[in-house]
């Protein structure tokens, strides 16, 4: 095995990757046992602990196990200009910009795929998607079996049509009755009065078939009232207590926000003040759950079909089952019981929203006015999905097909369209999206189910933060797994079918999809900000706090929703599990009269499937320069030995010539996986590590946190490389 370095310099984007060493790893007893011993995680990260046991040894078992790879679509072409003579056996797997992929096949496959038709409703001579898909190497590559380009067994929407056609003719018929054996005279006005008579029938039938329909549409995208009330009720979703008059008056902790942060802050207030007494008041109709299995494990346990809605139970990569919620009802007490609780505990206001935070008379005012005043007050309302524009704006019939994706609600909706096979399009290229496209192909996969579209304007998966080879690498890896990715194109419009919706992309493709997912980032709750006079970030978004987390004096932000200062890194503001548990730790901390600063790097995961896992600290931002480290495969290692070896006098000078043709064979050649199957992106800011990804390799975050806090530069990142012991 080699090491292989990637060194990316460019600020926007690192377009130049340059192999920096192939040399051979120290052995592992070169170890700095000082820092390896810092590896161990700090008792806080309980939280972090409960939702991500991760070790290697559990994900390389899952990767052998049941979740084979599904097979790769192919590389999308930037443009669509309409080819007609290409030859689809002589493709080149990528084309330079402005020529295209586009084969001769639109018209041929218009019928056999009708989630992909050219010119849906005005018949124009779209290249689409399906064309793309059907000109690409996927041919050539796919077995037959697996290839997710074919049309699915069943075509839900050729049942829905053919169901719909039915009822109309029942109708119809319905609708007869005057064919009457009257005298001559009569006929004339009997005849008028029938053909009224049946025109009144037919509008009546008509009325009643798009009532059937309308009915199938519910059971689609919603429950009946009756099931709906019987979910609301097995999940607690009703005000609880029923009117906020029963909420206490004074509360000596307050905390706005039902999330992770404002339950990690109730642990830490609890641990120091054993009888304290914490409100939480919530606008959303459960107790405190974590919202990382929402896109992930949940789609991945084996009970998937059962109905989850009670509590949401998911099997965690190591295997282990275990509740969305952080603590079972019995946890809590309840909010009309707290101010005469002996022992105190944490009640949660389920269903109530806190319009204002007077800081200097320390008063919250509920959205209905009822007012609560409080020792110690903690805003942690974290985010809200964003949506775009044009989607937001768009006529209710289209709306009622988009969705945004954050809480249970969403999981629950999307797994109904997921278990009826239908297609499914996520916009958006960041970790959501990417999460939820993979676990959404699995998902498909396992259960027979409709097609996974992923469409983003940028080039690859997680562009803003991976450097771009590696964005482009798992790009492919997502288009193994049964994900159909539609890079470099942006919806023009959104236009609805009986029971689709057809987006028309900027690249010409027309895609039809029974539901459309927006994944594109989140903007920080911050609506009380002006009732309540505290400043928001203009440029990061957020409540603004010091490094104490302190907005106001016995006021304090954490999680998602607060913009604070890290004495280390500046201004940040950022959107994980793992600081949600560490700034909510840090507030409740300081509510107790800790008045500490944050000092802490929290970190961040994500998972693509069971066999990209990957986590982060510090400022991991694709727009830095980065220098990455993998290991080698056997292979691969042989032929950038025999690289290198070629031209040993020209290392130095050659180096941007050898990242050529490494990323020309990385591009080239899909089969080319285990290129970036393991290694450490270092992110660079005036020479110093201020990020660190770590790929594929897990329980290294504390060696990580400790080389970003030493906050030096380094004279050689290989050797820092060799502290992550990659091959290990
Ligand atoms: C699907 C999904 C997957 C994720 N996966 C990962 C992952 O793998 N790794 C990772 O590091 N991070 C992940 N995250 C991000 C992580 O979950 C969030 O960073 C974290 O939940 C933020 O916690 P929070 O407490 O700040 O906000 P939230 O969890 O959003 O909680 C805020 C709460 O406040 C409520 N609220 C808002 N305004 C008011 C008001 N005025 N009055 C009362 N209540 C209010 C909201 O309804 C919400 O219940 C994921 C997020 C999602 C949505």
């Amino acid at each position: 095995m080699s090491i292989w370095t990637v060194r990316c310099v460019c600020q926007k984007f690192c377009r130049q990757a340059h192999i920096l060493a192939n040399r051979r790893v120290l052995p592992s007893t070169k170890r700095i046992p000082a820092v390896i011993n810092g590896i161990s995680r700090p008792a806080h990260n309980s939280l972090y602990q409960m939702v991500k046991k991760r070790t290697l040894e559990a994900r390389t078992k899952l990767q052998a196990n049941k979740y084979p790879n599904n097979q790769a679509c192919m590389k999308m072409p930037k443009t669509v200009e309409f080819v007609s003579d290409v030859d689809e056996d002589t493709q080149p797997p990528t084309l330079p910009t402005g020529q295209t992929q586009l084969g001769n096949v639109t018209a041929s496959v218009t019928n056999q795929d009708p989630q992909f038709r050219v010119g849906f409703v005005d018949s124009k001579s779209y290249s689409t998607a399906k064309d793309v898909l059907k000109s690409s190497q996927c041919d050539k590559v796919c077995p037959q079996p697996l290839d997710p380009c074919k049309p699915a067994p069943k075509d839900p929407c050729e049942e829905f049509h053919k169901l719909r056609r039915e009822s109309e003719i029942t109708g119809g018929a319905q609708g007869g009755g005057c064919d009457g054996d009257s005298e001559d005279e009569q006929q004339k006005r009997l005849k008028l009065k029938c053909l009224l008579g049946a025109l009144a029938a037919l509008l009546a039938g008509g009325f009643v078939a798009w009532m059937m329909t309308r009915k199938k549409e519910c059971e689609v995208d919603g429950d009946s009232p009756d099931d709906a009330r019987k979910r609301a009720q097995l999940s607690g979703m009703i005000t609880s207590p029923p009117s906020s008059e029963q909420l206490p008056k004074h509360v000596p902790y307050l905390i706005i926000g039902g999330g992770t942060a404002a339950f990690s802050a109730f642990r830490a207030i609890k641990s120091n003040d054993a009888r304290a007494k914490v409100l939480m008041i919530s606008n959303e109709y459960r107790k405190p759950y974590m919202r990382p299995p929402l896109s992930k494990e949940l789609w991945y346990t084996p009970n998937a079909n059962e109905d989850p809605i009670k509590d949401y139970r998911f099997k965690q990569w190591t295997g282990s089952e275990r509740s969305l919620y952080f603590e079972p009802d019995e946890f809590f007490i309840e909010p009309e019981k707290l101010a005469d609780s002996g022992n105190g505990g944490i009640a949660v206001a389920q269903g109530f929203s806190v319009k204002k935070v007077d800081a200097q008379n320390r008063i919250v005012t509920l959205n209905d006015g009822y007012q609560i005043s409080y020792e110690e007050c903690l805003i942690a309302t974290g985010c809200a999905p964003k949506n775009l524009n044009m989607l937001r704006d768009a006529p209710p019939s289209v709306r009622e097909k988009i969705m945004v994706y954050r809480t249970p609600e969403d999981f629950d909706r999307l797994r109904r369209y997921a278990m009826q096979k239908r297609s499914i399009t996520i916009v958006g290229n960041g970790f959501i999206g990417s999460e939820l496209a993979c676990s959404l192909a699995h998902y498909s996969k396992e259960n027979e189910g409709g097609k996974v579209y992923q469409v983003f304007q940028e080039k690859g998966n997680m562009s803003k933060v991976l450097p771009h080879y590696l964005s482009d690498w798992t790009t492919r890896r997502m288009e193994k797994q049964g994900v159909c990715v539609i890079p470099d194109a942006s919806i023009k419009s959104a236009l609805r079918d009986e029971s689709q919706v057809k987006l028309e992309l900027s690249n010409g493709m027309t895609l039809l999809s029974d539901i459309v997912v927006v994944c594109v980032g989140c903007t920080p709750n911050t609506n009380i900000a002006g009732t309540s006079q505290l400043e928001v970030d203009r440029t990061l978004g957020g409540f603004v706090v010091n490094a104490e987390l302190e907005a106001r004096r016995n006021l304090y932000v954490a999680g998602d929703a607060s913009c604070f200062y890290d004495p280390l890194l500046g201004r940040r503001r950022v959107e994980h599990h793992d600081h949600s548990v560490v700034s909510g730790r840090l507030a409740g901390e300081n509510m107790t009269g800790a008045k500490k600063p944050y000092e802490h790097q929290s970190m961040f995961w994500s998972d693509l499937g069971p066999e990209i896992g990957y986590e982060g600290i510090g400022l991991v931002d694709a727009s830095l320069p980065t220098v990455g480290v993998f290991a080698l495969s056997k292979d691969d290692a042989k032929r950038s030995d025999s690289h290198t070896d070629s031209k040993p006098a020209d290392k130095s000078s050659e180096a941007p010539k050898q990242t050529t043709v490494v990323e020309g064979e990385l591009q080239c050649n899909p089969s080319d996986e285990p290129n970036y199957g393991k290694g450490v992106v270092f992110y660079l800011k005036n020479d110093k590590i201020v990020g660190i990804l770590l790929w594929n390799l897990f329980n290294r975050i504390g060696l990580a946190r400790t080389i970003i806090n030493q906050n030096k530069n380094y004279e050689d990142l290989n050797e820092v490389a060799k502290l992550f012991e990659i091959h290990a």
